[in-house]
């Protein structure tokens, strides 16, 4: 930069807005360490030009003007900022400084603690009590928020123990633990709420709400790093054995504090820390080093923003900038469609990103990104990298806009997307190609066609070395091709083929619920049977007419509506069906006749079925038991009306004695079925 004045205004410009944005409006528009690099211009800047320092400059200053809203609490000592390292030579720098400033030679000792990303709340108890909490601000007034900090379980009301000093101030961090953001954003994107890009813009935004009742609502939690003004001087000489006694009255503190001796000891400290900062439940963007003896503390005092006393050492950034380069829509195993951004390659947390989720349609139209924008990757954690923003201001003249396709880019076949749910799918779940193990793997599953044999292993051979690329085809496998597969001998492969003879006789409900529709399960399934008695009939059902099914709702009835829809299912059931003389599969199963409403002997009954039973499967006695009109719960209790005892039965059966709840065993079950015409 050729004039150092103007890029030195234009840095302060761009700075004081992001401070706005990332501390007053909580919504930081860039990550940190692009902030941070600017941050670090500016100050190269500044110290090669004293001339052009201005108090003012955001060098010189903490934190963000504070808001209105909220009460102002003047802090009887200012809450600052931290300095910086970011390599093991500052690192080596920042000993030394100390060092010398302290006219020392053996090394000292250091408290080391995780830098916690949150916020910096500062909690005033007096006579044990919590009665005022506070935001950092700009360092000398923060903003009043002691309801919203009430409602935060880690942060004691009332200290424990004893020996409290009348007026204790306590400075720690809020914080958001991952599970909880986790768990917040999911339910969010799930129900069209407000996503946060992180934990600490969640933290932050929960903390400074106007109405308390939104804060206790938020997994916020607490961990004390600190001491302000105390009555009678702080309790203790070192920074270290500070924070024990806090523990002791009852303050979190987090347990990964230590105390350390030297660059050494701090290097090894923050190796061990860094090594483990996917694990801890808390997100971390560094750790701190503060010299441990308060004495020592006292002679080196201040800078303008910092004690120089303490520097946070910071792991790499798990936010990075870069731009987007096209969208690229995947299929999942269960059809799910998810855009994946394909971006310029760029390290973030010690990896190469490339790839990132872009989640679903709704992300995309909230995130409002564009191909050729610069947006904000983040990798925290195991979670896969996601795109969390946009910088709108360095968006291109020539960025377009991303369209969602309508049709499968596997398979082709329609996607389906159903009002109110985020998730767009793949309806061609028989022939697509990226849905192939997993249509396989559960139409020959136990409850499915429960072909014997046929596991997930077996599964994904057939389907990598392209001998089978839908259901149809397993029932042209011949024992030529079973035999030459991994771990397969010719016993094996000719049981399989047995099993799969067996398994063209079926039931109708069986063979609805191996098409792996989606949300139909064994019972709805079973209904659709029962309803329409014939495949025909389900195959040409408009969604009106399903919905009239029992348990079918409007999502099912759309999921079935359009499966039937899509060429390639029909082909692949048709093919199923059509009798093996015409080169079919042969699949068969016997009529269903039609049971009256009022015919259901059994309607109103429940029945709970516990045991092994030796004559018929649990799944055909559900099954038998449904289609006369009853119920069959998973568990007993009092609206229990029956339940079969198989052999060794356990738990169940103990419950329904004590409960008073009849209890029939697998001979009174027959009876029971055949007397009211059942017959397999
Ligand atoms: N993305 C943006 O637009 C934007 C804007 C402003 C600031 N920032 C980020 O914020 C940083 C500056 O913020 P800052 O002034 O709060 O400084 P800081 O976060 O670098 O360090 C000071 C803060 O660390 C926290 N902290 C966590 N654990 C601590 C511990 N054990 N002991 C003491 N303090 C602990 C406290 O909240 C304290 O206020 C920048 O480096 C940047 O990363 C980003
Ligand atoms: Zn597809």
């Amino acid at each position: 930069m050729s004039n150092p004045q103007a890029r030195i205004l234009a840095l302060r410009e761009q700075l004081d807005s992001y401070n706005y944005q990332y501390y007053v409006a909580d919504a930081p528009t860039v990550p940190d360490a692009e902030y941070d690099r600017l941050m670090r211009e500016l100050l190269a800047l500044e110290q090669a030009h004293p001339e052009l320092m201005d108090p003012d400059s955001p060098t010189r200053k903490v934190g963000g003007t504070p808001v209105s809203a909220f009460p102002e609490v003047r802090h009887a000592l200012p809450m600052l900022s931290l300095d910086n390292v970011f390599s093991d030579d500052e690192l080596t720098a920042f000993e030394k400084r100390l060092m010398d400033r302290l006219g020392r030679t053996e090394p000292l000792d250091f408290c080391c603690e995780p830098k916690l990303d949150g916020l910096a709340v500062s909690l005033v108890y007096e006579q044990g009590r919590l009665v005022q909490a506070a935001t950092r601000g700009d360092g000398s007034t923060g903003e009043g928020i002691t309801e919203n900090v009430r409602t935060i379980k880690a942060v004691p009301l009332r200290l424990k123990g004893q020996g409290w000093p009348a007026r204790l101030e306590v400075r720690g961090e809020v914080y958001m633990p991952r599970a909880g953001f986790d768990e917040m954003n999911e339910r969010a994107r799930a129900e069209g709420g407000k996503i946060f890009a992180n934990p600490r813009n969640a933290a932050a935004g929960s903390l400074r709400q106007l109405d308390s009742r939104i804060t206790a609502r938020r997994p916020l939690a607490f961990y004390c790093y600190g001491v302000g003004l105390v009555e009678g001087g702080p309790p203790g000489d070192c920074h270290f054995d500070i924070l024990q006694q806090l523990k002791g009255w009852g303050l979190p503190v987090c347990p990964e504090i230590r105390r350390m001796q030297g660059r050494s000891g701090c290097q090894a400290y923050h190796d061990d820390i860094l090594a483990r900062r996917e694990q801890l439940p808390y997100e971390i963007d560094g750790v701190v080093y503060k010299v441990d003896e308060l004495a020592l503390q006292q002679q080196l005092g201040f800078v303008a923003r910092a004690p120089r006393w303490a520097t946070a050492h910071k792991f790499p950034a798990q936010e990075q900038l870069t731009r987007l380069l096209h969208v690229e829509f995947q299929v999942g195993r269960t059809g799910a469609i998810t855009p994946v951004a394909k971006l310029e390659p760029v390290p973030v947390a010690g990896v190469v990103v490339s790839n990132a989720t872009l989640h679903n349609a709704d992300e995309i139209a909230r995130l409002g990104v564009m191909v050729g924008d610069t947006v904000i990757v983040r990798r925290a954690g195991d979670v896969i990298p996601q795109v969390v923003g946009v910088v709108l201001e360095r968006r291109p003249a020539e960025a377009q806009r991303i369209t969602f396709p309508d049709h499968c880019p596997v398979c082709d076949a329609e996607i389906e997307r159903i009002e109110g749910e985020a998730v767009a799918r793949c309806t061609g779940g028989l022939f697509c190609a990226a849905q192939r193990k997993e249509a396989i793997r559960h139409f020959a599953s136990r409850k499915a066609l429960d072909i014997e044999g046929l596991g997930t292993k077996l599964v994904e051979q057939l389907v990598e070395q392209e001998k089978v690329k839908t259901p149809a085809e397993l029932f042209h496998l011949d024992q030529a091709t079973l035999a030459g597969l991994d771990r397969m001998g010719e016993k094996s492969a000719s049981n399989l083929l047995a099993a799969l003879d067996k398994a063209r006789h079926t039931t109708l409900p069986r063979f609805l619920y191996a098409l792996g529709i989606r949300e139909v399960g064994e019972a709805t399934a079973n209904n659709l049977a029962q309803h329409f008695l014939t495949l025909e009939a389900v195959m040409q059902a408009e969604v009106d007419t399903l919905l009239a099914v029992p348990d079918v709702g409007e999502i099912v009835a759309k999921h079935i509506y359009y499966f039937f829809r899509q060429p390639h299912n029909q082909q692949v059931v048709q093919a199923l069906v059509a009798p093996r003389e015409q080169g079919g599969c042969g699949l068969d199963w016997p009529a269903i006749e039609a049971v009256a409403k009022e015919a259901q002997p059994l309607a109103g009954q429940t029945f709970v079925l516990t045991g092994t039973l030796s004559q018929l499967s649990r799944n055909d006695a559900k099954a038998a038991l449904q289609a006369l009109g009853a119920k069959v719960a998973g568990s007993v209790s009092a609206k229990t009306d029956w339940v079969v005892a198989g052999e060794a039965a356990g738990s169940k059966l103990v419950k329904a004695q004590e409960l008073g709840v009849a209890v029939m065993d697998e001979d009174g079950l027959l009876a029971l079925l055949a007397e009211h015409g059942w017959r397999r």
